[in-house]
């Protein structure tokens, strides 16, 4: 250890799912030797054993560490994300997606906009979007060379930057991976690199006059003292909302699902197409998740428990399925949806689902826990812990958490389906403040950076635009500027695209025929 005694050097992460080692591969990968970090994990007390999709910009974590594609990718089943696929939300065999790809604009309007006016397809995403067809087509983002698909975005190689730095254009995919692989992964990668691992539980929080964390108490371990506490605990919030007894704030109100029951369903590569997308299928009470990775399809039912059983959830899910998972052990997980009311307490900061988790629709929950590790460092508090530090991290953290709240429930609100109790409640039910006043907004001008969520919460303005035009239930009109310009640029750019999507269908691989090369020369 080098330094002085100024800063905070010794770092417990409490949890050893994939926020804990995230956080703790993260935070060496930043801070080398001059901190130390163990992590404690229970060896009885499972991870939640799901979180397979991610965003983009979960690439900007594997290049801080170091670690190119080719080297985490097979490890963890890994396969590509180009969109997520909404299926049946406007109605019964009607999908769009929601892709990585910047909306283009022609004479500063979006070209969503200028989709309404002249509706060149009778699909938007198709017609604004490269990626929608060769999604359909079952196609990599890159050539079996590892050259990226012709997009605008040009990689900068060996340049590791943050979410919030980068400035560039939309990368064009994320990954879908095996959760508990990555945590095994990274468990690796930290110990290797002076990362203190103990495995065991923690019985006790202990606690000076002021109410901050001076240790905890292990089953076998004995007593772990540290500076800073990282409650990595999942729904418990052991050290957050337990022993600091931080107030849970829900989102119930506005987003009801809150229970999911998960399968894990075998494939062969082999045979059956790897879809380069999470799809989200409508149910009656919520929606099933699809996601194809190397090894298996992983799938679950998010629903309300509210509308539904669980017995007759699992049922739902497993006729979905069909017969590829009848010896598929169902895992029956309750959520706690909502956020800790502050996530850095004291000389505690709780992150991954002790500090907030929305539900899994847009696959936020490992973002978060990116976002959070990001603005930990830029926070990171001296030996006086001033208390600025901690407010800004916990602004910028509750903000990510709202946000992203607000994008969800916007699914719900426009999706045009209404056949039941649960999908008409969805029009009814409370919305968080401001939503109502932007939602009126956007019936006459679709949303754009002055009209939606105005702090960071991840989600560009293009989001917003595919789920309102995809979902359907609300209807939106053109600027009526748009009458009075020339739409002859516009037109272009939709035959652009066009011809681009057919272009890269004829060139790039399928995922499955990229995934086996990678195989092969692993
Ligand atoms: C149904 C569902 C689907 C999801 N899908 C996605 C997705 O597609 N994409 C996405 O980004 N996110 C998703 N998420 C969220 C994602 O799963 C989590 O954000 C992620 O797994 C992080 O979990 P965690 O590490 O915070 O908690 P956990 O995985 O629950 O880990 C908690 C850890 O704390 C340890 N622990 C608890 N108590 C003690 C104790 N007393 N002593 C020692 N150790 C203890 C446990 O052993 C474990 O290691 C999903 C979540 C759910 C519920
Ligand atoms: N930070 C962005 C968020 C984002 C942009 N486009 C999409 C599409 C989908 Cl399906 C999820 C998130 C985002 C990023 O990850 O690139």
């Amino acid at each position: 250890m080098t330094g002085d005694a100024s800063t905070v050097r010794n770092v417990v992460v409490v949890g050893g799912g994939t926020a804990g080692w995230m956080t703790a591969s993260y935070l060496n990968a930043a801070f080398g030797d001059r901190v130390s970090i163990t992590v404690v994990e229970s060896a009885q007390i499972g991870t939640i054993g799901v979180g397979e999709a991610t965003f983009s910009d979960i690439r900007h974590f594997f290049d801080f560490l170091g670690l190119p594609e080719r080297e985490w990718m097979p490890e963890c089943n890994a396969t590509y994300k180009l969109a997520v696929r909404f299926q049946d939300w406007r109605e019964p065999g009607h999908h769009f997606y929601h892709p990585f790809e910047q909306l283009r604009s022609v004479k500063g309007f979006p070209l969503t906009d200028w989709w309404l006016r002249y509706k060149p397809n009778e699909r938007f995403d198709i017609a604004c979007f490269v990626m929608a067809a060769l999604i359909d087509g079952g196609r990599s983002p890159r050539h079996l060379d590892g050259r990226l698909i012709e997009q605008e975005f040009v990689e900068a190689d060996g340049v590791p930057s943050t979410i919030a730095e980068y400035q560039g254009a939309q990368f064009p995919y994320a990954y879908h991976f095996e959760a508990h692989l990555l945590a095994k992964y990274l468990t690796r990668y930290s110990t290797l690199r002076g990362v203190r691992h103990v495995t065991d539980n923690v019985v006790d929080v202990g606690l000076d006059e002021r109410g901050w964390i001076t240790h905890v108490d292990t089953a076998e371990h004995g007593r772990i003292a540290g500076d800073l506490f990282v409650d990595c605990t999942g729904f418990r919030g052991l050290l957050i909302n337990k022993a600091l007894a931080e107030p849970f704030v829900s989102y119930q109100d506005s987003l009801p699902n809150n229970s999911a029951v998960a399968l894990q369903v075998p494939m062969d590569m082999d045979k059956d197409p790897l879809r380069p997308c999470t799809t989200a299928t409508a149910q009656e009470a919520g929606w099933i998740w699809t996601i194809p990775l190397l090894s298996r399809i992983g799938t679950g039912y998010v629903y309300a428990s509210d509308y539904l059983e669980p017995d007759q959830a699992e049922r739902t899910l497993r006729e979905f399925v069909g017969p590829a998972g009848a010896n598929a052990t169902a895992n029956h997980i309750k959520m706690r949806i909502g956020r800790s009311n502050r996530s850095w307490v004291n000389n505690c900061v709780a992150i991954g689902l002790s500090s907030g988790f929305v539900e899994p629709l847009e696959s936020t929950g490992i973002f978060f826990i990116h976002y959070a590790i990001e603005q930990l460092v830029k926070y990171y508090p001296a030996a006086d812990w001033n208390p600025s530090l901690r407010d800004g991290y916990n602004d910028s953290v509750r903000h990510v958490q709202d946000g992203v709240r607000e994008f969800l429930v916007l699914h719900y609100k426009a999706a045009k389906r209404d056949d039941n109790a649960y999908w008409r409640d969805a029009k009814t039910r409370v919305m968080p403040d401001g939503l109502a006043e932007r939602l009126e907004q956007w019936r006459s001008k679709v949303p754009d950076a002055g009209s939606t969520y105005a702090r960071y919460h991840g989600l560009p303005p293009y989001s917003y635009n595919c789920i309102l035009l995809g979902m359907g239930g609300i209807d939106v009109a053109p600027s009526p500027a748009l009458e009075l310009l020339d739409e002859k640029a516009a037109l272009t750019e939709f035959h652009q695209i066009r011809d681009k999507a057919q272009a890269l269908l004829r060139v790039l691989p399928t995922q499955n025929e990229y995934f086996r090369r990678m195989r092969n020369e692993a």
